[in-house]
């Protein structure tokens, strides 16, 4: 019998599932750290997940994972997952969020999983967004269609913050150069990342890290895994596909987006708070450690659970495997 995902028990048993798959994939992928073998981890850590993800009651489709059917022989989009008893649940993976930082050894790797009632999740193409991102404090307060300035001056008045305690986080690319000279003209502060924009969107629902917002173009694919990520948190994103070709245009058609240059505010993004968002940490970073292997071979991992509905409720977990 398949049953939807209506129950909070329901929702925080296959959370707890989630949680041990996305530790096992950290684990799988470990090996690969610093050896510049990014395609070698990111298969390690999807065959470990899809192991561990057949094993749960649910009946689980992939709507965001390693490609299409053609491109990728597993968790791609459309497989099914799961036993198939159980509730129905759209999956959006990320086995290697960060895969170059991974294979050059640096910070801030991860495996990531949302997870919302089938339906629930956006079937977001592999191509850039526009992104913006504020925790719960700063929810109903920024708009993607303001300046920057502006969302600045409004997280700092929400905060209760002076604009020069703003920080705001942007991966360093060019093509975010004006967003960066708009965080200096307004005073408020930048930190710059390379890779891994969802680590950032997470970094603004969490007091303790001293992330207020994130904005920049990234893929959409982790676009709308960070948006589960910040509904679970109680926290805003928002979104715009950036089509940049008539292929591009044609695919988001293709995948019932009829309006690909639609804003995309959370509920065209994540429907409903049945949903939530695990991460466990690959290597060390802002918001989780990485793997560890202890003596005897144990291993320990860090992750991060965060359920909807539940208000600002978070959990890290260290774990002896
Ligand atoms: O490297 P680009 O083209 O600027 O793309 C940005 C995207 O790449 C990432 O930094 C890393 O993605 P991968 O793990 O696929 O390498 C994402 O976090 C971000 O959304």
């Amino acid at each position: 019998m398949t049953m939807s995902l209506d129950k909070k028990e329901d929702i925080q048993t296959l959370a707890l599932d989630f949680l041990a798959v996305a530790q096992q994939a950290a684990i799988a992928s470990y090996p690969w750290v610093g050896k510049g073998k990014k395609n070698e981890a990111d298969g390690a850590g999807t065959e470990a997940m899809r192991i561990r993800m057949n094993t749960i009651g649910m009946d689980g489709t992939i709507v965001i994972g390693e490609g299409e059917l053609d491109e990728a022989p597993m968790l791609y989009i459309g497989e099914k997952v799961g036993t198939g008893v159980g509730p129905a649940v759209d999956i959006a993976v990320d086995p290697v969020e960060g895969t170059t930082l991974m294979s050059k050894g640096q910070d801030n790797s991860l495996t990531v999983i949302a997870v919302a009632e089938r339906g629930h999740l956006l079937h977001a193409p592999d191509m850039y967004m526009k992104k913006i991102a504020v925790g719960p404090k700063a929810k109903g307060r920024i708009s993607i269609e303001a300046p920057l300035t502006e969302n600045i001056l409004a997280v700092a008045d929400a905060l209760g913050k002076d604009v020069s305690e703003v920080t705001v986080m942007i991966q360093d690319r060019t093509r975010h150069h004006d967003l960066i000279q708009q965080v200096f003209e307004v005073g408020a502060k930048v930190k710059l990342f390379s890779d891994g924009d969802v680590t950032g969107a997470i970094a603004t629902g969490i007091d303790e890290i001293d992330v207020d917002l994130l904005v920049g173009t990234g893929g959409a694919p982790e676009g709308v895994i960070a948006a589960a990520a910040l509904r679970s948190l109680g926290g805003d994103f928002q979104a715009q596909l950036v089509c940049q070709n008539d292929e591009e245009f044609n695919r988001c058609v293709t995948m019932g987006l009829s309006d690909p240059g639609k804003i995309l505010r959370m509920d065209d993004l994540v429907k409903s708070d049945s949903c939530f968002f695990v991460a466990a940490g690959i290597t060390d970073g802002i918001l989780l450690n990485g793997v560890r292997k202890k003596e005897g071979g144990a291993m320990l991992t860090h992750s991060f659970i965060t359920i909807g509905g539940k208000g600002n409720y978070f959990q890290f977990i260290e774990t002896r495997h």
